[in-house]
């Protein structure tokens, strides 16, 4: 690379460090680019950048496959209902000891041997995630029908002030997608839905959700569809139309709900992608799919 084109990088990220300087940028993070360790040192990398630029990065991680994993070594087998992981009593204990006590402390554990503050959290800290049994919909021909799947949660509230008391204090929170119950009983979220909620509540003015794909793809089948730009309304018409399936409906739906409730933008982009985060916030093109509520903002 020459001179000049070293100098073009910077100031092309010098107008979005101005513009991101002291906001929240929510970050989820799972999938491909939490199993591989060449990737995850690159993610921990970015979030630190975008620390030292004076963003305030809160990230928020999920974990399925290190919780499939878990659960096969103990004999049993994983079983999804829309997406989501039925969730019995035993599950439970295992999907928290993965999250909260593997996943959460080492991804704590990488932030801070690499220069910055990190706490974890999960849904029981300072009550953050209240949540309540969900039941899951299911189609059966014409018939719509909805099953009890164990302790899979829907959130019904964030208390957000331990996570702007550790922001405040220069901390990186990272939080694992558990909630709480009414009577203490613990609940597994899908972590899309978690970091939807948590963009949310803070008014983030980002929320990006790293994936296994580039974005979203009008038609998933058809690699030349993939939408660059999609507003709330498309988002949610393509999801009651079943153009977005599996696990890419809950990122959806994560990004309409932080819209709803106050954040400024979200994306979804490709977490096999290495960078793909200083990628999406300090270039002028980004990459992935933006979710907005209206076209032509950045
Ligand atoms: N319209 C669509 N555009 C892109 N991906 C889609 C679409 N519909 C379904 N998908 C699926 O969603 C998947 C992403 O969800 P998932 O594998 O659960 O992500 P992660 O493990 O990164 O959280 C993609 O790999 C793809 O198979
Ligand atoms: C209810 C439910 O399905 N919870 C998820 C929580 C972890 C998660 O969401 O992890 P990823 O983001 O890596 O998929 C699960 O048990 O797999």
């Amino acid at each position: 690379m020459t001179n000049a084109e070293k100098v073009a990088v910077l100031t092309e990220a010098l107008p979005f460090m101005k513009q991101f300087f002291g906001k929240t940028v929510v970050i989820k993070y799972g999938g491909n680019a939490m199993i591989n360790a060449a990737l995850k040192q690159k993610v921990i990398e970015d979030i630190i950048l975008m620390k030292f630029t004076g963003m305030k990065p809160v990230i928020v991680h999920g974990g399925g496959p290190e919780i499939t994993a878990m659960l096969k070594q103990i004999g049993k087998q994983s079983e999804f209902v829309s997406g989501l992981r039925v969730t019995d009593t035993e599950t439970m204990e295992i999907a928290e000891m993965v999250l909260v006590g593997k996943l959460n402390t080492e991804i704590v554990s990488l932030l801070n041997r690499n220069g910055v503050k990190a706490v974890g959290l999960n849904g029981k800290d300072a009550n953050l995630t209240i949540a309540k049994k969900h039941l899951a919909t299911v189609y059966e021909g014409t018939q719509v029908k909805e099953v009890d799947i164990g302790y899979v949660g829907d959130v019904i509230k964030i208390n957000p002030e331990i996570i702007s008391a550790l922001l405040a204090q220069d901390y990186i929170p990272v939080i694992a997608p558990t909630g709480v119950g009414e009577n203490g009983e613990s609940f597994n979220i899908n972590a899309d839905y978690v970091a939807g909620e948590i963009a949310a509540a803070l008014g983030a003015e980002k929320l990006l959700l790293l994936t296994d794909v580039e974005g979203i793809y009008r038609d998933y089948k058809d690699q030349s569809s993939f939408i660059s730009t999609l507003t709330f309304a498309e988002a949610t018409g393509m999801i009651a139309k079943g153009s977005i399936e599996g696990g890419m409906v809950p990122k959806v739906e994560a990004c309409v709900r932080a819209l709803a409730g106050g954040a400024g933008k979200t994306h979804i982009i490709d977490g096999r992608l290495p960078h793909s985060l200083l990628l999406e916030v300090f270039t002028n093109e980004g990459i992935g799919t933006e979710v907005v509520k209206t076209k032509g903002e950045r």
